[in-house]
C-alpha cells in the first residue's frame, strides 16, 4: 500500500508542482491518476520511487517513509514503465527484460530464463528475444517495457502514460493485456494517463486531479461516471458518460426470443453453423398497386455475447438492428436468440443507476467538491 501524507513538491524555480497530496493507493489494485496536462501526475508517481523528492510531507510504502530507504534498492523493488518504453537501444530484448534480475545478482542463465517466461506472459514470440528495440513495433516495445518492469516480480508497478504513444487499436490491445495480467498477478499498480477512457477501463480506483495535484474526486469508475463531484469533473469526463458507464455493466439475463421467427417483419438469417449472416426484410409495399417481390436484405449483424459483453454492446446491437432487437450469440458466434430493444432497456433499469453500485472492496468512493 502507498500512502501520500501531505506530499508536496515545489521546484527550485518556485513552480508548485504538487501542493500537498493526501491519498491512499490500495494493495493489489489499479489506481489511475488522471487529469489535465501539467497537473502533477508524473511528479506524484515519481515521488514513490524517489525520482522526485517531496519538499514537504511524506510518501509511505507499506508504512515505511521512502525518504529513509536506499533509493537504488527501492527502485529495484518497483516496476517502472514509461511512455515509449524507454528500452536500452543497444541491448537485445532478452537483456532489456533481464536488467533488474541481473542487478539483483541473478546469474545470466536464470535471468534469461525468467526473461523468456516474461516474453510469453506479455504475448510476444520467443524469437523477439534476440531482436534490438529498434526492430520492434511501438506496441511490441511497450510489451517489452511491461515485461522488463515485471521481471523481478515486484509487488508495485508505476506506469506513466505507458500506452499513449501507440495507435488506438494497439493501445486497446495493450490495455486488454494489462487487465489480463492484473487479474493473474494482482500487483499494486499506480497508472498515469490523461485519457479518461483509459482510466475507466483500467482503474479500480480513479483519482481525478486538478492543477497542483489537488484531488477533485476519488472514486471507482462506475461511481465517477454516474456521480461526478462537480461541474468541472463532469466536463472532464466528457459527453456520453452515461453511455460509457454502460460499458462497465455486464449484459446478462436479458430475456431472449427465438431467433427463427420473424421479428417486426425482419428475419435473421443464419449459416449452417447457426452464425448470423444478415437480416431479411419485409416485402416492400406495393407501388401503384403493383406488388414488388423483392425484399430488403441487410448483411451486417451487430451481436453481443451475454455474460461476456456489456450492456453498451447489447444496446449497440439493438440500436443497429433493423428489427429493433439485439442479437445474442454464444462464444462461438452462434445465435442464441433475440433481445428486443425494450428488453435491453428494461435490463438497464434493472441494473439500476450506477450510483447504487457498490465500490469494489478496498476502494472508498469519496467526492471532494473542490480542491480545498
Ligand atoms: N524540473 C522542473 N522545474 C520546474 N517545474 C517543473 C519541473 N518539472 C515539472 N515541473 C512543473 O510541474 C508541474 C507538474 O508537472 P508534471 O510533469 O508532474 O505534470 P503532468 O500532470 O504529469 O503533465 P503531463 O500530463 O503533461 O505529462 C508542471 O507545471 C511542470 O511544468
Amino acid at each position: 500500500m502507498i500512502r501520500f501524507d501531505g506530499a508536496a513538491k515545489r521546484h527550485p524555480d518556485g513552480t508548485l508542482a504538487v501542493e500537498g497530496l493526501d491519498l491512499t493507493v490500495p494493495q493489489g489494485r489499479t489506481t489511475v491518476l488522471v487529469g489535465p496536462s501539467g497537473c502533477g501526475k508524473t511528479t506524484i508517481l515519481r515521488m514513490v520511487n524517489r525520482m522526485v523528492e517531496p519538499t514537504s510531507g511524506r510518501v509511505l510504502l507499506d508504512g515505511a517513509d521512502v525518504a529513509r530507504l536506499d533509493a537504488a534498492k527501492l527502485r529495484r523493488g518497483i516496476g517502472y514503465v514509461i511512455q515509449q518504453a524507454g528500452l536500452f537501444p543497444h541491448r537485445r530484448v532478452v537483456d532489456n527484460i533481464a536488467t533488474v534480475p541481473r542487478l539483483l545478482g541473478w546469474d545470466r542463465r536464470r535471468a534469461r530464463k525468467r526473461a523468456m517466461e516474461l516474453l510469453e506472459l506479455v504475448g510476444l514470440a520467443p524469437e523477439t528475444a534476440r531482436r534490438y528495440p529498434f526492430q520492434l513495433s511501438g506496441g511490441q516495445q511497450q510489451r517489452v517495457g511491461v515485461a522488463r518492469a515485471l521481471a523481478a516480480d515486484p509487488p508495485l508497478l508505476l506506469m506513466d502514460e505507458p500506452f499513449s504513444a501507440v495507435d488506438p487499436v494497439v493501445r486497446a490491445g495493450l490495455q486488454d493485456e494489462l487487465l489480463r495480467l492484473q487479474a493473474e498477478l494482482n500487483k499494486t499498480v499506480l497508472f498515469v494517463t490523461h485519457d479518461i477512457e483509459e482510466a475507466v477501463r483500467l482503474g479500480d480506483q480513479i483519482v481525478v486531479l486538478r492543477e497542483h495535484g489537488r484531488i477533485a474526486q476519488v472514486a471507482d469508475p462506475a461511481t465517477l461516471l454516474a456521480a461526478p463531484a462537480d461541474e468541472q469533473v463532469a466536463a472532464f469526463l466528457g459527453r456520453d458518460r452515461g453511455l460509457r458507464g454502460l460499458a462497465l455493466r455486464p449484459a446478462t439475463d436479458i430475456p431472449l426470443r427465438p431467433a427463427g421467427e420473424p421479428f417486426e417483419g425482419w428475419t435473421l438469417t443464419v449459416d449452417q453453423d447457426g452464425r448470423p449472416t444478415g437480416w431479411q426484410g419485409p416485402a416492400r409495399a406495393p407501388v401503384d398497386g403493383v406488388p414488388l417481390d423483392r425484399t430488403e436484405t441487410i448483411r451486417q449483424v451487430a451481436v453481443y455475447q451475454p455474460g461476456a459483453d456489456t450492456l453498451r454492446t447489447a444496446l449497440d446491437s439493438a440500436v443497429l438492428s433493423p428489427a429493433r432487437a439485439a442479437v445474442a450469440v454464444d462464444r462461438d458466434g452462434r445465435v442464441l436468440g433475440l433481445a428486443p430493444r425494450a428488453a435491453v432497456l428494461d435490463a438497464l433499469d434493472a441494473a439500476g443507476p450506477d450510483t447504487r453500485t457498490q465500490p469494489a472492496a478496498g476502494i472508498t468512493a469519496s467526492g471532494v467538491t473542490d480542491g480545498r
